[in-house]
């Protein structure tokens, strides 16, 4: 009935947009006047558009329309006939909206209300070169106006705060490079998840509730005057997952990742710049800490050319590159993870990671930089047993008990293990994977270091 009242209403201001230049100014005023006011009386909703653009030149897309988009997009799939359809988050999931001219309800405290999507289309410009029609979309929210405080209120702040949650979580996450002082990006996409990764179950689960509950404490660390960051050292061998984790970590929490490269940050200077260029829900890591920082705050500028030839030999990872002198100090650092750091925002996670945390320096480490120190260490049987289950798809097999043993005897990574259960022909015969890994690990029982697939083959 409103809906048709509602037409009547609009098509009687249109006539009066036509009528209205015959009658003299003072009369049109008080029609006006009272003419909005019978309106008012006979119909008793309220309505509020939301246009898609915004500003001055209406070229901005508007955040709350895009909000009110995505709040919308479960209750336009479960009620709207007509529907749009786009591919987001890593061109994997479908995110649907109701097309234009639809209507969906909703209801907040008990109170219903109506959403519909529309939009005005004007004419091209006849000079213009594009003769694109202008179309202007837009959400036009009706609800009685006895509800009027709880709408302007309480739901429409609840629903731009619900929609930015779907859009985080639908957005794509991106992997952050420094080159200089500037970074640049790529799609984040790496699949590694808690779940495929391969550790100590009771470590797993304290981890993951440690990330949960720093993401949602953003109120907490308010209250209590600290700001919102918190500081992870990742330690243990090479191959135990350390890279692996922080992907896990960034898909868990839906954050970006900015992977800082010290040796490409020429001081202390640059390295503020880099930092205060990230956004929040972002997680920015330091991989190998000990090779990019020289821990005594003083940086050698000189070596002896014998001392270079031997860190060449042995692989270890140079501070200075291609003639480049990075200056970034640790002081710097530190300054940065104290000072500064914690006023330019929150939800953010920074990580090192490092093979020899004995020689990291003690101010690097210690509680209230770092929070939290995670070893990863060599592959337990628990860890095997979610490996095998990943690669091979199997929870047990007679050679579990023999694997279980060496296990115990032998410091074997993770991703040496992984290496041998990796499938290499298409007949994917279970028992071969994992007698090869037995072989390999009665090897290293031996007295032999681990050996990689290729040299137990030789064998
Ligand atoms: N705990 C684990 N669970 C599952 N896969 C693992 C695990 N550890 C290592 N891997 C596998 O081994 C490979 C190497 O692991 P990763 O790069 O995470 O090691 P890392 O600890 O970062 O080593 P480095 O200290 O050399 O940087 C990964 O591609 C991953 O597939
Ligand atoms: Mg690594």
């Amino acid at each position: 009935m409103f809906a048709q009242l509602g037409s009547i209403i609009a098509s009687m201001m249109f006539f009066w947009a036509i009528f209205q230049q015959y009658f003299p100014y003072q009369l049109r005023n008080q029609i006006e006047k009272y003419s909005q006011k019978l309106a008012t009386l006979i119909y008793p909703y309220i309505q509020i558009t939301f246009h898609e653009f915004t500003g001055e030149q209406k070229l901005m897309r508007s955040e709350a329309y895009s909000s009110i988009e995505n709040y919308l997009s479960t209750k336009a799939s479960t009620q709207a006939k007509r529907l749009k359809g786009d591919i987001a988050k890593n061109n994997q999931s479908l995110v649907l909206s109701m097309d234009d001219h639809e209507e969906v309800s909703d209801e907040f405290n008990g109170v219903k209300l109506w959403w519909a999507s529309g939009k005005n289309v004007s004419k091209p410009n006849s000079f213009s070169l594009h003769h694109n029609i202008d179309e202007k979309r837009y959400y036009k929210l009706t609800f009685h106006k006895v509800n009027r405080d709880l709408i302007l209120g309480s739901y429409l702040s609840f629903v731009l705060k619900e929609g930015k949650a779907i859009k985080v979580k639908n957005r794509q996450r991106k992997l952050y490079t420094n080159s200089g002082s500037y970074w640049s990006h790529v799609v984040f996409e790496h699949p590694s998840t808690f779940e495929t990764l391969a550790m100590d179950l009771e470590k797993k689960k304290m981890i993951i509730d440690d990330l949960i509950t720093f993401s949602k404490a953003g109120e907490f660390y308010g209250r209590i005057g600290r700001a919102w960051k918190r500081g992870y050292l990742l330690y243990g061998p090479p191959g135990t997952g350390k890279s692996t984790m922080i992907a896990a970590m960034a898909n868990l929490l839906g954050y970006d990742l900015y992977d800082l490269e010290l040796t490409a940050v020429k001081d202390n200077t640059e390295l503020r710049k880099l930092l205060i260029e990230t956004s929040s829900k972002s997680i920015i890591v330091i991989e190998d800490i000990d090779c990019s920082l020289d821990l005594t705050g003083q940086r050698t500028k000189k070596k002896a050319k014998k001392d270079e030839e031997v860190e060449r030999k042995s692989g270890v990872v140079m501070e200075e590159r291609e003639g480049r002198m990075s200056q970034v100090t640790l002081s710097g650092l530190l300054n940065f993870i104290d000072g500064l750091w914690s006023a330019c925002g929150g939800e953010r996670l920074i990580v090192f990671t490092t093979n020899y945390v004995e020689k990291l320096d003690p101010a690097l480490v210690r509680k209230g930089r770092m929070d939290k120190h995670i070893e990863l260490s060599y592959c337990g049987f628990e860890a095997f047993k979610m490996l095998a289950k990943n690669y091979l798809n199997i929870e047990s097999h007679y050679l579990f008990d023999t694997i279980c043993e060496l296990l115990e005897e032998v410091e074997i990574t993770p991703a040496d293990v992984a290496e041998h259960l990796m499938p290499k022909s298409s007949s994917g015969d279970v028992q071969v994977y994992l007698k090869s890994l037995i072989h390999a690990l009665e090897l290293a029982k031996e007295g032999a270091k681990v050996i990689s697939v290729e040299d137990a083959k030789k064998l």
